[in-house]
């Protein structure tokens, strides 16, 4: 299916499994006016500054807001520079520890440049693509389809007193106690502070603002974000006392066994290059199972859902390519997330690490995987003219020499790739790529890059 400024986005986000809940079936009317010259729709996703970076989770929110995007609206990212100092109770069990100045600064330049580099690409690309203008010298992506805001910049102006008098007064306690993320904590041991009790407020005060001065009238969110973006509309309704503000929900994005992509457990699936290498990235999704690879193309790639389809036969044909699916997945969302660059980088790490791959390699691809497999420093005389063997047990890549005369036997140890045939083979100064790396793999999947000090 083309994606045109035409293409009803509520509908194509249902049919991909984007959608939980809308606030009212007009968004959707709203979304297919028949004029194609009406205004675009403003939407918006907010982001606290809570790490340094983005992950899997949170992508969905990106994804979303360039769905928008494709379909000719306008879109803001928001980042929580105030909101982050409070903490958002949705979804938690216990009150978000406070963070310092300047983790939050460090956090929000983080997640900055993640936003720019994932949806300005895009924009960028557009915009190149219609040979217009890319905006003015200040704030150079402001005149495209996306920018970038941060609601430190109004908070710091609010003072509690007009804050409690002209939104406070709107807000129903009532209403505020019966939102799911107060419930749940209500019940919990520990509570509740006041502070934490107040954020959903300090979110819909955010739409209200939004609302009133850039002209936004969505916000998105995920799932848990509901009552908070309800709290947005209900003002919007009563102190403006106008309709036409929405929201818009998607499902939390799960593992197959039930639980959430988030960042608290161990390897969250990190956005940032910094944080997980575009290689590590890429063999996530190379690596998910066939029984999420399907769902995931349709919630994490931009492939039009007959394309999909037709994956999905190709899946159940006699002399399928274990992982056909994946690979595609892979590439899609890499590029989606790392750009073209950030997917060659892939490519070259994942070619570099399969043994007796025949490209050869340099000093900058051994470099770039030294970051996602164990590396170690040897000064040359500890290197030069050092067996094989004895040097696969100095760097700790193999316990003993016998389990590298074992693995010599069976043909599973390899120097930059090559397979060491030859008990007897010492490192000469040609093993040494470029004078300064060498590679050294204990079958598929155990490697060493060794640095010449
Ligand atoms: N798995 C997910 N699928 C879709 N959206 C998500 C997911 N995880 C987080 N989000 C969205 O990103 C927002 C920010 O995430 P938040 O910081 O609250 O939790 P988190 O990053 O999942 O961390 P934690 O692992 O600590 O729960 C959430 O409110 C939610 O709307
Ligand atoms: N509450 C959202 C972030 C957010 C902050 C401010 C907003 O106006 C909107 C959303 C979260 O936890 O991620």
């Amino acid at each position: 299916m083309g994606i045109s400024r035409r293409s009803n986005v509520v509908d194509i986000l249902e049919e991909r499994g984007l959608l939980e809940s809308i606030t009212s079936e007009n968004l959707r009317s709203a979304c297919s006016s028949p004029n194609p010259n009406s205004a675009p729709l403003r939407v918006y996703c907010g982001f606290d500054p809570t790490a340094e970076s983005l992950h899997l989770g949170n992508l969905l929110g990106l994804i979303v807001l360039s769905w928008f995007q494709r379909c000719g609206h306008k879109t803001v990212a928001l980042i929580g520079g105030a909101t982050a100092r409070i903490g958002d109770p949705s979804g938690k069990t216990l009150e978000r520890p406070e963070l310092d100045n300047e983790t939050l600064e460090k956090n929000t330049l983080g997640i900055v440049g993640i936003v720019n580099s994932i949806l300005g690409r895009w924009s960028e690309e557009k915009i190149f693509n219609l040979n217009s203008n890319v905006g003015s010298e200040e704030n150079p992506v402001r005149n495209s389809s996306f920018v970038v805001l941060n609601n430190f910049d109004w908070w710091k102006e609010v003072r509690l007193l007009d804050f409690l008098k002209n939104v406070g007064r709107f807000a129903r306690v009532g209403t505020m106690m019966a939102k799911e993320s107060v419930k749940k904590r209500l019940e919990s041991e520990q509570g509740m502070s006041y502070t934490e009790f107040t954020y959903q407020l300090l979110q819909g005060y955010d739409f209200l603002y939004l609302f009133e001065n850039e002209g936004v009238n969505v916000q998105i969110g995920g799932s848990d974000q509901w009552g908070n973006i309800t709290a947005g509309t209900e003002l919007i309704r009563k102190i403006l006392q106008v309709e036409g503000a929405y929201g818009l929900t998607f499902p939390l994005l799960l593992k197959s066994d039930g639980t959430k992509f988030g960042k608290s457990e161990d390897g969250a699936i990190w956005l940032s290059p910094l944080m997980l290498s575009p290689y590590k990235f890429y063999q996530y999704f190379f690596s998910v199972p066939d029984a999420d690879v399907v769902r995931f193309l349709k919630i994490l790639t931009f492939l039009g859902l007959e394309e999909i389809r037709e994956l999905e036969e190709e899946m159940k044909r006699p002399g399928y390519v274990p992982n056909s699916l994946q690979r595609r997945l892979a590439e899609e969302v890499t590029r989606f997330v790392h750009g073209e660059d950030g997917l060659a980088e892939a490519f070259r790490a994942t070619e570099a690490l399969r043994p007796g791959a025949e490209t050869s390699l340099d000093w900058k691809t051994i470099e770039g995987i030294a970051q996602d497999v164990p590396s170690c420093s040897l000064a040359y005389g500890q290197v030069f003219e050092v067996s094989v063997i004895d040097l696969s047990v100095s760097t700790g890549l193999l316990e003993s020499k016998s389990a590298a005369r074992r693995l010599i036997k069976q043909g599973g140890l390899y120097l930059n790739n090559y397979r060491v045939e030859n008990e007897g083979k010492k490192i000469v100064g040609g093993d040494i790529v470029d004078g300064k790396i060498l590679l050294l793999s204990a079958g598929k999947k155990n490697k060493m890059v060794v640095r010449i000090a």
